[in-house]
Order: C-alpha cells, then structure tokens, then sequence
C-alpha cells in the first residue's frame, strides 16, 4: 500500500489508545484528536517545499528557508473531521478551510452531501482533507470526488483510525492521493462500525447521544 502511511509514533499510538476508551469523555477526547491531527499533520506535510528568502538575524543578513509554492487547504468533512482542522491549523496558520458535509445513512450506510463549500480558487493548494474515521471508505470517495469535480488536483487525506476494507476502497477510487492513517483496525462490522474502532467519533467530540 504505496500510497499509505500508517502511523509509528509512540506519542499517537498512546493517544490512540485513550480515544478507544469508553470511559474518555467529551473534553479529553476532543483535546485528543486535535494533539493526534498536529501530529500526523507534522508527518503529511513534510514534503512542503521551501525556498530561500534574504533575512536580517540581528547579527548579519543571511538566506533561509520558507514554506514556499502550494498553499494549504483544510478541509474537514463535518462534523467528526472539524475536531482535526485546529491541530493542523496550528501547524500552518495561514492555510484556509473548506467544508464539507456528508452524513452517512443509518441503514444503507450511503454518505449524503449537506454542504459544500471550498476555498476558491482550489486547483493550487495543496488539500488535506481531515475525518477520524475512515470505515467503508464512501464518505472519503465523495468528499474527494467533490474537490476533485471543483479542480482540487493535489490532495491528502488523513483519517486518526481506518477500516482495511475502506481503506482499499478509497485506493481504488483515488489512486493519485496520498492516505495519512493513525492506525489500521482489524475490520467492520455488520453495522459498519470499525472494530476495534473508538464507536462514533462524531458523538464522542461534541458529546452528542
Ligand atoms: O467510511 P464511511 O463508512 O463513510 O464512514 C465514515 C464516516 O462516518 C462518520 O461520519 P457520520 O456519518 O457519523 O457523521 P458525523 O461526523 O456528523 O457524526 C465519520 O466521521 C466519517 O465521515
Ligand atoms: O466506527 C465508525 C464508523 C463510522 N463512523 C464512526 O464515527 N465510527
Ligand atoms: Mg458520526
């Protein structure tokens, strides 16, 4: 899985076991996906280019590197992914965020667009898309399928726990992103809920059921 980075580091996979606790509650599992989404931020954006700019230091006039070409976008598919965008925000201040809505069906488990709304224009940003959860993959494919068809070109999606079975969807069907995971579970359920999952990220962050 060329394209998918699964997270190592000790710090994430700790919080990662916080969040998977029943027992976390609303104020520090939000603390905690915005800390996991800083983190795995540091690692999607490594590859940011930078060039040189000319700087006085108060001892002498000296280059040094800046963040330079694409300029970032976040972009959250609401609600579970908002709790992300802070973290990542952090690391770049000046990105912009776009807004995605999309629930998923109770039932058939089919994800609905509610909402749209993009930074315009998109086509030279680089686009990192942020939702905790990827499970059958359908709401990731719509929400990159949205930014691709308003000419979103580079992007990055960043999920905090992954289904395989999503994961290999979203593959299929975006090819040319790359996919930032915290952890890879073991699979769905017959309510596609991920196992062992962390039960419904949406309801945990805002406290909501
Ligand atoms: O991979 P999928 O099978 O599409 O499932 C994942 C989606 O389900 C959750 O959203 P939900 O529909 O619960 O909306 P919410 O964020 O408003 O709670 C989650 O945040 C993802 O967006
Ligand atoms: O396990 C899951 C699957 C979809 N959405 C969630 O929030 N959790
Ligand atoms: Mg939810």
């Amino acid at each position: 899985m060329s394209n998918v980075i699964e997270m190592t580091h000790p710090l994430i996979q700790h919080k990662i076991t916080r969040l998977r606790d029943k027992n976390t509650g609303t104020a520090e599992f939000s603390s905690l996906v915005e800390e996991i989404a800083m983190l795995m931020g540091y690692e999607a954006l490594k590859d940011l280019p930078l060039e040189d700019i000319e700087i006085e230091t108060p001892i002498e006039t000296c280059k040094s590197p800046v963040i330079s070409g694409k300029k970032l976008a976040i972009v959250p598919i609401l609600r579970a992914g908002l709790g992300m965008v802070s973290g990542v925000q952090a690391l770049v201040p000046t990105a912009k965020i776009g807004h995605i809505g999309l629930y998923r069906d109770e039932v058939t488990h089919i994800p609905h667009e509610y909402y749209c709304k993009l930074p315009d224009p998109i086509s030279e940003r680089l686009i990192v898309v942020t939702d905790p959860m990827l499970a059958t993959g359908g709401s990731a494919i719509a929400a990159v399928d949205f930014i691709k068809q308003h000419g979103g070109k580079k992007i990055k999606f960043m999920s905090i726990i992954a289904a395989p079975e999503g994961l290999k969807k979203l593959q299929e069907a975006h090819p040319d992103i790359q996919i930032y995971v915290g952890h890879i579970d073991r699979e769905l359920n017959e309510n596609a809920y991920i196992c062992p999952g962390l039960g419904d990220a949406g309801d945990r962050i805002f406290g909501t059921k």
